[in-house]
């Protein structure tokens, strides 16, 4: 188990604010979802969540504690990212044996059943694995070590469907018998959509959302019929998106779409739609775009 907390937390690179006064908390034992466009801030997170990176102001804790230069925080992290790089002579089997020496809980019997599972040939030079298969080493390493704070960059390029469904298999399934706090940063969001107990979303630097992907399904919704119920729908919650066709509408809100708002929405005419997790991050960004964020790594106001 591990708790994350974030606050009003900044990290300036000359001038550009890759994080700018974000707060959060991580809760224990919760697969956590990290979605935001390219050059969002994700990277950067990760990296002072995992010691890699101080950051400009602002405090981030894990279980309490700071974890830049701190072992002991850093030994229950494991951190997989896109870019890991291993010596020269590395084979496959060498990177598990120094997995297995730096995580406590490394789960040895897990590992070989995910090299099975994976194809993956313990004998082959790291150097000459295909862009999948590094990608499947990162996945064996992070699922094995059942580090109580697994962080997860983008892990899955190259990666064929096949691959990406049993890295979500596993880790559902493993995580079950083994809760831990797992951080999921992924561009491919509709394929982890039913995965992520909770959501963050960043832009351009700014914490855009940061709730239960449950609340979120009741937060958003699409609404479609005559043009003058959906103008009545909207104003009096936040419209993202709409198409509009003669005296038909059909609109994104976002709002608090309980019962009685649902039950008002049908009395008007309208249609009401689920949204998918990467259509509402679609919409929210880009209806942050619109409100005034620009393209340096600021933002004027949120839309939270
Ligand atoms: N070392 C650095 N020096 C200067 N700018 C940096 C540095 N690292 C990150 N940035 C900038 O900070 C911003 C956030 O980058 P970051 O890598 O955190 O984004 P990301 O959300 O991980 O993006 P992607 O999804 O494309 O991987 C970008 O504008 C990037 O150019």
């Amino acid at each position: 188990m591990s708790t994350v907390r974030a606050e009003h937390l900044t990290r300036r690179f000359r001038d550009v604010t890759a994080l700018d006064d974000v707060s959060f908390t991580l809760e224990e034992n919760r697969i956590h979802g990290l979605l935001g466009r390219n050059g969002a801030g994700k990277t950067t997170l990760m990296q002072i969540m995992t010691g890699q990176l101080l950051a400009s102001s602002g405090k981030l804790t894990i279980d309490g504690k700071p974890p830049y230069e701190n072992e002991a925080v850093m030994s229950r992290v494991c951190f997989i990212k896109e870019s890991q790089t291993y010596p020269q002579y590395f084979k496959v089997r060498h990177a598990l044996e120094s997995a297995r020496l730096l995580f406590p809980d490394w789960d040895e019997e897990f590992a070989q059943a995910l090299l099975e599972d994976f194809r993956l040939p313990l004998g082959r030079q790291v150097r000459k694995l295909s862009r999948g298969m590094h990608s499947m080493l990162g996945i064996i390493i992070g699922l094995a070590s059942r580090a109580p704070l697994t962080l997860f960059d983008e892990p899955y390029l190259g990666l064929d469907a096949v691959a990406r469904h049993l890295f979500y298999d596993h880790l559902l399934t493993d995580y079950a018998e083994h809760p831990r706090t797992v951080l999921l940063s992924t561009h491919l969001i509709d394929e982890v959509g039913e995965l992520l107990e909770h959501v963050l979303l960043l832009d351009q630097g700014r914490m855009l959302l940061d709730t239960t992907a449950e609340a979120l399904r009741g937060q958003v919704v699409t609404v479609a019929g005559p043009a003058s119920a959906v103008d009545e729908l909207a104003a009096r919650n936040e419209e993202l998106h709409r198409e509009t066709l003669g005296r038909y509408a059909r609109a994104t809100l976002r709002g608090d779409f309980g019962t009685a708002e649902r039950a008002q929405a049908k009395a008007l005419g309208l249609d009401l739609e689920a949204v998918s997790l990467q259509d509402i991050v679609v919409r929210l960004t880009t209806a942050q775009a619109r409100s005034g964020g620009d393209a340096t790594g600021t933002r004027k106001e949120t839309t939270r």
